[in-house]
């Protein structure tokens, strides 16, 4: 199986290492000096199951990497439509094309670019960051994909990506209910963005101390409401389910946006909190909480360097 990894950073090169160690045929598009050093050294994952794959096909032009049977798109959201200018070389009438980003409108821009068909809905669940070039750190255990078709059929293509999955160790699922799935993860995402990047602190306080935890809660609690107007069919007790996975996760446990935040980067608040005030507002939900979320870090959005 042919599989291109459109943005080989944290997401894309933690887990296109484990599908190439498991023998698919992985081609990892990069650039810079992480590029460079994947040429130079391979790439190397850092963290609870260390891997160095000492030599990977890795490339900035995707017209020479050629038609793949599997795209992976695992750039940060504001580079996604450049992305998606550049991938399409990568992208034939038989190839799935799959966002691993988070958030939910990524599948939007993915329709717009391609046929609806070609797209399939994926989740990804992981810490890790591109700590040197070449090389990714992995925080804590998790790891998990979840994809499936949009109409909740198991294809075969879904099936060939699972099996190829499973061989390179990646705890995946081929999901009927891809739609519900990446929503469930945009709830509690947004929630533990929002609140750990607005306060600058990791979940353990602020799942503690009884004010904040009710805006973490009212946070979510937006999000569902937004899901359920779109015709997202989250079971009743998901608030319930989401604290529970808030309670139960490690308390230095923070997102990738409040590192994003401490680095100086941009941050992806505009589809993560802001995406819940736009999609809120499409339906007529207030969605207060996740407004102020998005307007506290309006001056940050751009990253400390660009602003
Ligand atoms: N990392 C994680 O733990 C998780 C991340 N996610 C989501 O996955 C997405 C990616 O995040 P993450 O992997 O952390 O981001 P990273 O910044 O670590 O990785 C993205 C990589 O893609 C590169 N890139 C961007 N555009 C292009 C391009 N046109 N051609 C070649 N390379 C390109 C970036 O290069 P450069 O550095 O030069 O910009 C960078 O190396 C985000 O939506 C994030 O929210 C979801 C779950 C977990
Ligand atoms: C919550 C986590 C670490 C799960 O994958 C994540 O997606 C993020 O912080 O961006």
């Amino acid at each position: 199986m042919r599989i291109a990894i459109m943005g080989s950073g944290g997401l894309g090169g933690y887990f296109g290492a484990k599908l190439a160690k498991g023998g698919a045929d992985v081609t990892f598009i990069a650039r810079g000096q992480h590029l460079d050093a994947m040429r130079r050294a391979g790439l190397r994952i850092e963290g609870p199951e260390p891997l160095h794959l000492r030599e990977v096909q890795a490339t900035d032009q995707p017209a020479e990497a050629g038609v793949m049977d599997v795209v992976m798109l695992g750039v940060k959201l504001w580079d996604t439509e450049q992305a998606i200018a550049q991938m399409r070389p990568m992208v034939g009438p038989d190839t799935a094309v799959i966002s691993f980003q988070n958030g939910v409108l990524k599948d939007q821009y993915l329709r717009a670019a391609f046929d609806a068909k070609q797209v399939m809905g994926g989740v990804g669940y992981v810490a890790t960051t591109i700590a040197a070039p070449g090389v990714i750190q992995q925080t804590g255990p998790m790891q998990r994909l979840l994809f499936g078709e949009f109409d909740g059929k198991c294809s075969a293509r879904g099936e060939a990506l699972l099996a190829a999955c499973l061989a390179g160790g990646i705890n995946a699922e081929l999901s009927t209910e891809i739609q519900r799935e990446i929503w469930q993860k945009y709830v509690f995402l947004v929630g533990l963005s929002g609140t750990t990047t607005t306060m600058r602190r990791t979940i353990g306080p602020i799942r503690s101390h009884p004010q904040t935890r009710a805006f973490l809660e009212d946070v979510m609690r937006e999000v569902i409401a937004v899901a359920r107007a779109h015709g997202v069919a989250l079971p009743e007790d998901y608030l319930a389910s989401a604290m529970q996975r808030a309670d139960t996760v490690s308390p230095d446990m923070t997102s990738s946006m409040h590192h994003d935040l401490e680095r100086g980067n941009p941050l992806e608040v505009r589809w993560l909190s802001g995406g819940v005030v736009e999609l809120g507002r499409e339906k007529g939900v207030a969605t207060p909480c996740n407004r102020a979320i998005a307007d506290i870090l309006a001056l940050h959005a751009d990253g400390a360097r660009r602003g």
